[in-house]
Parts: C-alpha cells; structure tokens; sequence
C-alpha cells in the first residue's frame, strides 16, 4: 500500500474549548489511484490534508495516529528528514484557494527555481527544462514562465501550481478543491489534466472537493466525510449512483443541476452533538442508539459505512 491513514485524530485548541477536526480516520491509497476526498465545508478535508503533509499549525495539534508511506510512519519522522526527502519529492501539494498562493512580484519561472533549489537542485538549465517540460504537460506555453502571475487567467495559473507540484516527480500530490474557483469550463479542462497526468506519469492523486459531482469524472474511490469522521468508503460510482450512508445519500441529492454545483453550507456551531452518529440530527432515519453511540464501520458490498442501518442489514441477512 502506497499511503495508509490509521486512527488520525486532530483538534484544534482554542482558548475555551477543543474543536475536534479529525476522529479516528482511517483510509488507504493504492499507487497509481486517484482518490477523492468529499465533505462539506467543515468536514476537516483540509485539516486531513495538512496532517499528512505535516502543516498543522497551533492551535491545532495530532493527537494520534499514523500517516504511513510505503510503511515508514511521516509523523514519526524527524521533521527536517520530511522536510528534505519527502515533500514535494514524495508527496506534494496544491493548497486551497492556490492561485493567491504565487508570490506577485516573481515570475513562473522563479517559482520552479525556487522550488527546486530548497531542494538542493542548482542547475538552471535543468530546471528550466523540466519547467517548461511540464507546462507542455498542463497545455501552457512555455512562454508563460518568464509572466508574472497578474498576468494570467485563474485557470492558467492553477495550471502552473498542477505543474509545480510536479517537479521534484513526487510519488503523490494532494489538491485540495484545485477547480472550486473556476468557471465550469476551465473546471472541466483541469479535470482531465488531472487524469491526463495521473495516466501519463502514474502519479497518485488525493483530490479533495466539496463537489460530488466532479468526483466521478476523476476518481475511482471516494471517501466521504462528515464532522471530521470518514463516514463511507467505496468505488467512487457505486458511492454516487448508489449511496448506502444517509449523509452521503444527501450529499448526492442536493446537485440540483446537471453541471454538478451542490449547494455547500457550513457544518454549523452546535449542530454536531456531543455523543452518538454525529450526522443523527440530521438524519432522516434516526434511531434511538444513533442518539447514544457512534457506529462503527459496517462493510457492505464491499463498501464501509459508518451507520448502524447495515448493523440491521447485516443480521436480517444472517
Ligand atoms: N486554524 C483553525 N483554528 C480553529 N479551528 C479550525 C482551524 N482550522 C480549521 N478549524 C476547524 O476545524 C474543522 C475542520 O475544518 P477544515 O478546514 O479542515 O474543513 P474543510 O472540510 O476543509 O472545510 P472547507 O471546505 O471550508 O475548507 C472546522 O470546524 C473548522 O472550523
């Protein structure tokens, strides 16, 4: 297995009370998959994916749990070691709302530079040429490295960002909602970049969205997550056309058009109960233990789902 999440739970400590991000997520990715990550706003997508790449800042902190690649635990590791030999070399990633993330005053090509002389790679010439190598690959022009990012489209810079995280050939990239700023268009084009990448390079590919819609045009698993819990895990198109959680079946059914925008609202403040199913209150099927204890994960058809309907499936079927 290339990358295993087991037990990760992450809070974040404010001065009255502990806000928990992550309960107890356990996942798996397999080389060469591309995997999505679902939840609405709140449901710890991007606290997941600071975990693995070790960027959780105070007031937020791991409690426990592993993040392994290739079986070597990343948060057990000296953290200078993962600073040098694992991200953007191993595991990289796009952060959220990135294309305010390049630096104004510097042009692409000091970008990929820079990139690659933290990590010790101090030939230009060679750098300029796998620059210009993988902004073949995005569909750029390679004169697009000597532009500042004012001077390019929000699509054509999250190109550069899809491009940047590439060079150091990393095992995995990460890319949290990499086309929610987009138009539908520029948002499909990316999309099939992404594929186009994973196919052509093999990378491994963790894409996080609020938006079901576009995991299945990408993805082959889906892991679903509400209230910082994973709350189903399956094939990416038996999870969409047939989704077994309550809180998944909702999720699908609230893209109220063709072109795939749900409607997102924040988890709110309180709405998250402090004991039992932490979707019961709004769930349509709520039974009295939903009030009092978390399920576990059940498995079905081979999918895992973290509801107590498929304990009762599971009996009534011996
Ligand atoms: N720096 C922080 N300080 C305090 N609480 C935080 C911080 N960052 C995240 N949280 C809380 O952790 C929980 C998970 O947030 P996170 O940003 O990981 O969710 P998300 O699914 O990525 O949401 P979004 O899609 O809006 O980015 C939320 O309750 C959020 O308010």
């Amino acid at each position: 297995m290339l990358l295993e999440v087991k037990n990760l739970s992450v809070s974040y400590f404010l001065e009255d009370k502990e806000i928990p991000a992550l309960r107890d997520i356990n996942f798996d990715v397999e080389k060469g998959e591309i995997i999505s990550i679902i939840g609405e706003s709140g449901s710890g997508k991007t606290t997941l994916a600071k975990s693995i790449i070790r960027q959780i800042k105070k007031p937020g902190k791991i409690i426990s749990g592993k993040v392994l690649l290739e079986g070597n635990d990343l948060l057990a590791m000296d953290y200078s070691k993962f600073k040098r030999d694992i991200l953007w070399k191993e595991i990289s990633y796009v952060p959220q709302a990135s294309q305010n993330s390049l630096n104004g005053v510097m042009r692409i090509i000091d970008h990929f530079y820079d990139t690659a002389l933290s990590h010790n790679w101090k030939n230009k010439e060679e750098v300029n040429k796998k620059a210009k190598e993988l902004l073949k690959m995005v569909a750029l022009d390679e004169k697009v490295l000597k532009m500042y990012p004012h001077e390019l489209s929000g699509g054509m810079k999250q190109r550069v960002l899809i491009a940047l995280s590439l060079l150091l050939t990393p095992k995995i990239v990460i890319m949290d909602e990499p086309v929610s700023a987009l138009d539908v268009v520029t948002q499909r084009r990316i999309i099939d970049l992404i594929v186009n990448i994973n196919k052509e390079l093999g990378t491994t590919i963790l894409f996080i969205t609020h938006d079901i819609a576009l995991t299945k045009y990408l993805s082959t698993k889906t892991v679903v997550m509400y209230a910082g819990r994973v709350m189903e895990i399956g094939n990416t198109y038996e999870v969409i056309f047939k989704p077994y959680h309550p809180y998944t079946q909702a999720l699908v059914n609230s893209i109220p058009s063709i072109h795939g925008e749900i409607s997102v609202r924040s988890i709110k403040e309180g709405e998250i109960p402090l004991h039992g199913c932490p979707f019961y209150p709004r769930c349509p099927y709520t039974m009295e233990e939903c009030k009092v204890k978390e399920p576990d994960f059940y498995h079905v058809d081979g999918r895992e789902v973290r509801c107590f309907m498929y304990d009762k499936v599971r009996k009534s079927n011996g």
